[in-house]
């Protein structure tokens, strides 16, 4: 059975004068120890899947449909109360600036056993002290940080610490949205050696949210496509990254230079995000495709799965998707 299995999920923000769909059909499933990169241009809806999945979205202004199956149990289905037992425990995420929640009074080790406390109320101190050390051992931090205020850390130090209290409970899957992004490329590579290290000796499943297709590249097992809210492309990074078959995933890998090692066109994919408060009955690439047919413009391609848990949402694949 897999970890995650997200199953028509749609989110819409609802704003005053509009519908936002920010997510739209959009089925994926995640196995154990997967580790998968969620790339695409910003506003195709990474963000807010993440956030449907930590059910962290505003709940007076935005619609949620679908099923999230986290080990066979629908997380939209749970009250807030059930889901908080799940939430640091068997899930946990690491935004950008994660660590912006942290208290900048107190010290690093002592807002740890804080959080630690949480969930385990009776954890003597010796016994806390020591698994917060053993989670710096693992981002390679020194012992040091256990005394350090926020303020006196780096960024690369702030982002292994939010990994390693993400990490605090040894949690089943680990959503990094943007975890690394603002770090420079060495610290970023260390701390993405470190993460997968962490992977095997944890069991870890990772969901990793990156503009970045080379952090995916470098650091994935799969990748999933995302574009105006839809899952476009999904497979092994092997296959998808090497040998695209969507031409929106050809264009993404042709606007990253040093991806294949060829020269490539700077310029990216002409034209830009389609509106997302519109209803769209076509492809949602249609109109920056240049394969485009008319049929892409008459009906919203169906997933076509091929060997290897490749799926693929384009018309132009496996011949005539009619029904
Ligand atoms: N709170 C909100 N209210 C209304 N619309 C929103 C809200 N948050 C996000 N959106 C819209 O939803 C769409 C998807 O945004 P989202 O942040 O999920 O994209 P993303 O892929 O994470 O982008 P980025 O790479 O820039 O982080 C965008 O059109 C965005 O403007
Ligand atoms: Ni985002």
């Amino acid at each position: 059975m897999a970890l995650l299995e997200i199953q028509n999920l749609n989110i819409t923000y609802k704003t005053d004068k509009k519908e936002i769909r920010a997510v739209k059909d959009f089925s994926l499933n995640i196995d154990t120890k997967d580790s998968i990169g969620i790339v695409g241009e910003s506003g195709s809806g990474k963000s807010t899947l993440a956030m449907g999945i930590l059910k962290l979205l505003p709940k007076g202004t935005t619609k949620t449909t679908g099923k999230i199956l986290f080990d066979g149990v629908d997380l939209l289905e749970l009250t807030e109360e059930e889901f908080r037992k799940l939430r640091w425990k068997d899930i946990s995420v690491v935004f950008q600036k994660s660590m912006n929640s942290l208290s900048p009074v107190h010290k690093i080790g002592f807002q740890m056993k804080d959080i630690y406390r949480v969930h385990e109320p009776d954890a003597r101190d010796e016994e806390v002290r020591k698994r917060i050390l053993e989670l710096f051992r693992f981002v390679n931090l020194s012992d040091r940080v256990y005394n350090l205020y926020p303020h006196e850390l780096s960024g690369g130090m702030m982002q292994r610490v939010s990994i390693a209290l993400s990490l605090i409970y040894y949690p089943k899957l680990l959503i990094l949205d943007e975890a690394t992004t603002a770090l420079d490329v060495v610290t970023q590579g260390q701390i993405l050696d470190e993460i997968m290290k962490l992977e095997e000796a944890l069991d870890l499943t990772r969901i990793m949210i990156t503009h970045d297709i080379s952090v995916v590249a470098s650091s994935c097992k799969k990748v999933v496509v995302m574009y105006g809210g839809c899952l476009l492309e999904s497979g092994y990074v092997y296959d998808v990254l090497v040998n695209p078959k969507h031409p929106y995933t050809q264009g993404l890998l042709n606007s990253f230079p040093d991806f294949i090692g060829e020269k490539k066109d700077l310029r990216g994919i002409p034209g830009s995000i389609p509106d997302l408060s519109l209803e769209y009955k076509s492809c949602i690439f249609t109109n920056r495709c240049k394969k485009a047919k008319s049929i892409c413009f008459e009906k919203i391609p169906k997933i076509k799965t091929f060997p290897n848990e490749w799926n693929v949402a384009c018309h132009l694949l496996g011949g005539f998707d009619g029904e």
